[in-house]
Formats: C-alpha cells, sequence, structure tokens
C-alpha cells in the first residue's frame, strides 16, 4: 500500500477554528459584477496558483481545468444548490462550482488558502455566494447542503467518509477525490484483497460510484499517488441496523478477515467484552420489561448460557460453518448480526 507522507494538521485554536471570511461581508456595497474569469485562465495564470503550497497539509492543487470541469460536471449542480467544498485550497474547482450554483460554503485549513479564493471572487458575480470557514473540516459542523465536492489531503479520508455517512440531513450526493487505492477500497466486493471495514461500512450507507481516474501529473505538486473520483449517495431510507453495534461487530471481524469467525470470535478478551455486554443488556431488559412474564422466562433461559456458549452456537451453524470475514457480503453480516441479537449477544 503506499504510503503517503503527508501529516494531518494540528486542530486550530478554538478561537480560529471555524471562523467565517466572507469578501462580500468586507465589500459589503462595493464591487462590480464583472462575472468569474474563466476557468481554465483562472486555473493555469492566476497569482493564486503562485502560493508555495504546504504539502503537510496535502495542498496538491488540480492544475488540468479539464479534470476541474469534469469533476464539476460530475457533481450535476443544480442553480438552486448549495454546495459544501472542503479544501478548496487557491480556488481551482471553487470558481466553477460558484458559477453553477446558488452558493458555495467552503471549510479550508489554511489562512493563506483563504485569502486566494477570496481574492479571486472579489469584485465578481460570484463574490457573494462564497462563504468560507477556517477550520479542521472534521472537527467543524457541517452546513446544510446539497452536494458535497472535495478534494482533500488523503490522511483525513476515512475520517471524512464516516462524517459524510452520518451526516443529516441527508444531501443528493458528494463527488470526492481519493487516493486511488481508498476509493476503490470503498466498492470493494467480498473476496477482493481490498474488502475490509470501510467497504462494508460505506457500502451499508451509501452507494459509492467509481467516477474517474486522475493521474499523479493533474496536480501541482504532483502527489506520490495516483488519485480517483467517486461519487457518494446516502441510501434513503438508511439501513434498520443499530451502526453502532454493526461496526463493533465488523471492526472485530475484519481485524483478522482471513481467519475463521469461529478463530476471531472465540478469544478471551472477545468472549470478556461480549459477556460484559450481555449482562448489561440483561441489566437493561430487566427493567424495562419488569412486568412481562414471557420475556422475562426467555431472559431467564438467555442467562443459562454464557457468550462463550452461545457464540460456539452460532459458528457451527451451517451457514457460518468456516466462513471468514473477507468473503461474507452485507446481507450475511446483517444475518450474522440478527443471529447474534436474537440470542442475546450485542456488540456495543
Ligand atoms: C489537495 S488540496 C486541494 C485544493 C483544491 N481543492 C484543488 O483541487 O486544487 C487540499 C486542500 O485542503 C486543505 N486542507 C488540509 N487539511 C484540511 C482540513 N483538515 N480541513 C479543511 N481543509 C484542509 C489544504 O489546505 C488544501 O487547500
Amino acid at each position: 500500500m503506499p504510503k503517503n507522507k503527508r501529516a494531518r494538521p494540528s486542530v486550530a485554536s478554538s478561537s480560529s477554528a471555524s471562523a467565517p471570511y466572507s469578501l462580500a461581508s468586507r465589500n459589503a456595497g462595493g464591487g462590480a459584477s464583472s462575472g468569474i474569469k474563466s476557468h481554465a485562465a483562472a486555473t493555469t495564470s492566476s497569482s493564486a496558483n503562485l502560493v508555495a503550497p504546504n504539502t503537510s497539509l496535502g495542498q496538491h492543487f488540480l492544475k488540468n481545468p479539464a479534470v476541474v470541469t469534469a469533476i464539476v460536471a460530475k457533481a450535476a449542480i443544480k442553480p438552486t444548490d448549495t454546495v459544501l467544498e472542503i479544501g478548496p485550497g487557491t480556488g481551482n474547482m471553487t470558481l466553477p462550482l460558484l458559477q453553477q450554483s446558488k452558493n458555495v460554503i467552503a471549510i479550508e485549513y489554511d489562512p493563506r488558502m483563504i485569502r486566494e479564493v477570496l481574492k479571486r471572487v472579489e469584485s465578481t458575480s460570484s463574490e457573494r455566494k462564497l462563504r468560507v470557514v477556517q477550520g479542521d473540516a472534521i472537527k467543524t459542523r457541517f452546513p446544510f447542503f446539497d452536494v458535497c465536492v472535495a478534494n482533500v489531503p488523503y490522511q483525513i479520508s476515512s475520517a471524512l467518509v464516516f462524517k459524510l455517512l452520518a451526516h443529516r440531513p441527508m444531501f443528493r450526493c458528494a463527488v470526492m477525490m481519493f487516493q486511488e487505492e481508498f476509493a476503490l477500497r470503498l466498492t470493494a466486493r467480498p473476496g477482493e484483497a481490498l474488502y475490509c471495514r470501510l467497504s462494508v461500512n460505506t457500502q451499508l450507507l451509501a452507494k459509492v460510484d467509481q467516477l474517474m481516474k486522475v493521474g499523479r501529473n493533474n496536480f501541482r505538486p504532483p502527489p506520490k499517488v495516483e488519485s480517483r473520483v467517486v461519487r457518494i449517495e446516502l441510501r434513503n431510507p438508511p439501513p434498520p441496523v443499530n451502526f453502532t453495534e454493526w461496526d463493533g461487530m465488523v471492526r472485530l471481524l475484519f481485524n483478522r478477515k482471513n481467519k475463521t469467525l469461529r478463530s476471531v470470535l472465540l478469544t478471551k478478551p472477545t468472549i470478556r467484552m461480549l459477556d460484559e455486554n450481555m449482562r448489561t443488556q440483561r441489566a437493561l431488559n430487566n427493567n424495562n420489561n419488569g412486568g412481562n412474564d414471557d420475556h422475562r422466562m426467555m431472559e431467564e433461559e438467555d442467562d443459562e448460557k454464557s457468550a462463550e456458549r452461545i457464540i460456539e452456537e452460532v459458528v457451527a451453524m451451517e451457514k457460518w460453518k468456516d466462513k471468514r470475514a473477507s468473503k461474507l457480503d452485507l446481507d450475511d453480516f446483517l444475518a450474522l448480526l440478527a443471529e447474534f441479537n436474537k440470542r442475546g449477544v450485542h456488540f456495543a
């Protein structure tokens, strides 16, 4: 796996995090509506692109206008849309996004970049449509948006995907650039080498499409790895599953994805953790169902069994015997979780 050398930025001080910047507010009342420059010209000739990139912040700017145009087209932005852009940098993608949308809210960590992107819209018809928030996108509360577009440092990819999967209200889609291997993990299928916890969690909550490959030389400076653009659309309605518990189970099973379920689940620490969860769950059930005799009888039967015995029973079933996480699909994981829950075993 290619290692990304860029470090995640340290968190901005709370006083500076999430501070909105807007030329519109600084310049209210002034400025002609000259319209933004053609994007090709803006990308290749803007002084913004002369700002020294800080690669420790993942600053690899898209320098090929054709790629920018293709990404913006894939986002299918409507004139009524609010677009959330993560990491606008010098604004190479921000400008065409502004042209197509009602407004753009951009979250950028580096104040130098914020100055550049604001400079590029100053005195244009887009000026009032742009709001830039300074902060770490992972720690900043997202505003309402219809479409998210992002070309971010690859080391925040995972946190960003999980943040988007959990975001409500649901948005129409997110079009995101990722390191190639990360993008392929999002859509990996059972049995493929890249199939992992990220794959099943993402596919449980969203539909992901691979849109295009983007070579290293489309960036300034070129990153060490190839990139891909994907579209993420949240499943609506979301699946009826407790995600914390689902992720608890999936995380355990993918720790050693090529081992049998039996050998992954029947370890001392796992049994201890599941026994603890069972005790908590039983205590809660007893409180909640104090007057329900049928339920109490079922609980008493379950009470006799330890997590270890229940795991033994489940992994011995024909459906789960000798199975490994690396070969199970979403329906298998859902069925496995339901089987454990039915027997009182919980993963969170
Ligand atoms: C790969 S550059 C992309 C810039 C621009 N979108 C483009 O395509 O040319 C990533 C941008 O994200 C910003 N950034 C890095 N970490 C960030 C974070 N945690 N939150 C918000 N922005 C971040 C960087 O400063 C940089 O401007």
